[in-house]
């Protein structure tokens, strides 16, 4: 079977599509690949926020739309960025094993959340990191930022930020964590819901390449990738909320974490619970319904 692989453009996005092209050549090796790369309205427009032009929803329609057309059989994508609730006609075909799921402080210099200086800037457009920032130093002044990671880090580097936060992953996949200053705990700062996880889409229909792809699949990070989304799903969390979820399998044993934050940091809540991978989905809507007893949608509408 030849497979076309849509990807974004970013160095990111790209390397993703090659490192799925190199696995599906590794446990396939009678299909033949190949990179469709295309551009994305999430990347093309940078100067206005990404909620006000449609959400990260964006960054994934264009390669939708090029599977509809024929035009490319399926696309790579950051978890983080995919909708908790898929288009109808989309399915998520494989989930590959996770990669670093924290998120990380660069500084110019050595810096940690802790030592910046009184009032220092730090650049994020995530209401989730820039909760989490405020919620332990309230008097830092957290400033829009986006653009893909090269981009982001190029306005660290010209003075811009005093210091910016980006996911671990993205910057081990570029070969740029020798930048990162801090890696912050999940304690500090609670990752987005699949975080560090790549996976694959294409057409529900296609069970050609479903059934192949299923080889791919990283069981463990499938569970916990379930759980983390059950929670933004039940939330009904967008991108651009201050919502987080990790999830761990120890065994049989899944932990789940859950976070939502009034935007400024004020207030957190956070909540915890165990169960068993076969119930990831169930975990998630349960923790997410003791946030919401608890006042999440008070937090979320103020934000
Ligand atoms: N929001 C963009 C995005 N989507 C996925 C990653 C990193 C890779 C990942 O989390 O899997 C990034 C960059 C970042 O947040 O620093």
């Amino acid at each position: 079977m030849h497979i076309r692989i849509a990807t974004r453009k970013s160095l990111l996005a790209l390397w993703q599509a090659e490192y799925v092209a190199a696995e599906i050549n590794r446990t396939v090796p009678s299909a033949t690949v190949e990179l469709v790369p295309l551009s994305t309205r999430g990347d093309e427009v940078l100067d206005r926020s990404l909620q006000k032009i449609g959400g990260k929803g964006l960054f994934i329609k264009e390669l939708e739309v090029a599977m509809q057309d024929g035009r490319a059989d399926i696309a790579v994508h950051s978890m983080k960025d995919v909708p908790a609730v898929m288009p109808e006609g989309f399915c998520i075909a494989a989930i590959l094993p996770r990669g670093n799921p924290a998120d990380a402080l660069l500084g110019r210099e050595a810096v940690t959340l802790k030592t910046l200086p009184e009032g220092a800037v730090v650049g994020s457009s995530s209401l989730r990191r820039q909760a989490q920032i405020l919620a332990v130093r309230p008097d830092l002044c957290v400033k829009p930022l986006r653009g893909n990671v090269q981009t982001r880090i190029g306005k660290l580097d010209a003075g811009e930020y005093d210091a910016i936060v980006l996911a671990a992953a993205g910057l081990e996949r570029l070969e740029l964590a020798d930048r990162i200053s801090e890696v912050l705990p999940a304690t500090t700062m609670l990752p987005a819901a699949g975080q560090g996880v790549i996976g694959i889409e294409c057409l529900s229909d296609r069970d050609d390449l479903c059934s192949l792809l299923a080889r791919l699949e990283d069981p463990v990070t499938a569970v916990t990738t379930r759980a983390e989304r059950a929670v933004a799903h039940r939330l009904e969390a967008s991108c651009h909320s201050p919502v987080a979820s990790y999830a761990i399998l120890n065994g049989d044993e899944l932990t789940l974490e859950a976070l939502v934050a009034r935007a400024d940091g004020s207030e957190v809540l956070r909540q915890q619970s165990s169960g068993r991978a076969a119930d990831a989905a169930e975990l998630g809507t349960a923790l997410a319904d003791v946030l919401l007893a608890n006042g999440a949608a008070n937090l979320l509408a103020g934000s």
